[in-house]
């Protein structure tokens, strides 16, 4: 179970710059949660996905895994219980090396450097089963360097990787954005079935209102750093795109801004 209690986090505090990125933030999840997370543009949800993973530290209260209180510990000792997959296809993985090596690096995180990360015969059984489920091909084109993958191959591997040791949580930070529609459709069903099989505790933020109403069991919504809006999965399913915008207005008194909003 994954557990926010109080967190904030300012930017600049004390200075005429100062911005609350977090304002006393308490979400708690379930094993198997799949929440999509939507606002506008600085409403805090890049550094609420930092604050979980340990890019950063809150200034004020506890992110918790199964019981135990993390905040303090950094991003690499935080890897064996999250994976996140972010918007740059670029970034989940390291282009110059090839599938099977970005595999290996994957299979080893959490470990103790150096150990296990060379690619055995065995490793490489594993490899290609684990590949063949993404369904595009990559099991034939193990030696092939990653940067030569389209952004859709790469997305994909990144969300392999990011779940090759079977964490309890995801992060997804707009992880199809870049993609064309039909490879982000294909990302989305991957992950879909990916998160089910795994049970993983998925966070998921996107700029498409509708996807953001389709997937997932729940919805939450922030604005200038609060969450203002948690729907529940009953009354995700009937919600409309312009139900969903309504409820920001009421409830924030200003329109959703949003600069790369996709509204369907
Ligand atoms: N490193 C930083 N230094 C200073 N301010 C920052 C930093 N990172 C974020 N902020 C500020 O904190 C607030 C929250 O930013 P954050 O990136 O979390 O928002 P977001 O919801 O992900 O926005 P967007 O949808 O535009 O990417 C914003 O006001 C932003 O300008």
């Amino acid at each position: 179970m994954l557990q926010l209690t109080d967190i904030t986090k300012l930017f600049n505090p004390g200075t005429s710059d100062e911005k609350i990125a977090l304002m006393n933030i308490s979400l708690q999840f379930k094993p198997g949660d799949f929440v999509t997370v939507i606002g506008s543009n600085g409403a805090g949800k890049s550094t609420l996905m930092n604050v979980i993973s340990g890019v950063m530290k809150p200034d004020l209260g506890e992110v918790r895994i199964e019981g135990n209180a993390i905040q303090q510990l950094p991003e690499y000792r935080r890897s064996r219980w999250i994976g996140r997959v972010f918007q740059d296809p670029m970034a989940g993985t390291a282009p110059r090396m090839t599938i099977e090596e970005n595999l290996a690096m994957a299979l080893s995180r959490g470990k103790k450097r150096g150990l296990g990360r060379g690619v055995t015969f065995t490793k490489r059984g594993i490899f290609r089963e684990q590949l063949q489920r993404l369904g595009i091909g990559l099991e034939n084109r193990l030696n092939a360097k990653v940067g030569l993958l389209s952004g859709g191959e790469r997305q994909a591997l990144s969300l392999l990787m990011a779940t090759f040791t079977k964490p309890q949580i995801l992060l997804l930070d707009e992880h199809t954005a870049a993609l064309d529609p039909a490879r982000a459709e294909l990302i989305t069903s991957l992950t879909e079935s990916i998160v089910r099989e795994m049970k993983l505790t998925t966070l998921m933020v996107t700029h498409n209102m509708e996807q953001a109403i389709r997937l997932g069991n729940r919805l939450i919504m922030m604005d200038k750093g609060r969450v203002i809006l948690d729907v529940p999965e009953e009354r995700k399913s009937s919600l409309t795109v312009s139900q969903l915008l309504g409820e920001f207005e009421r409830i924030s008194g200003h329109q959703l801004s949003d600069d790369r909003i996709v509204l369907g």
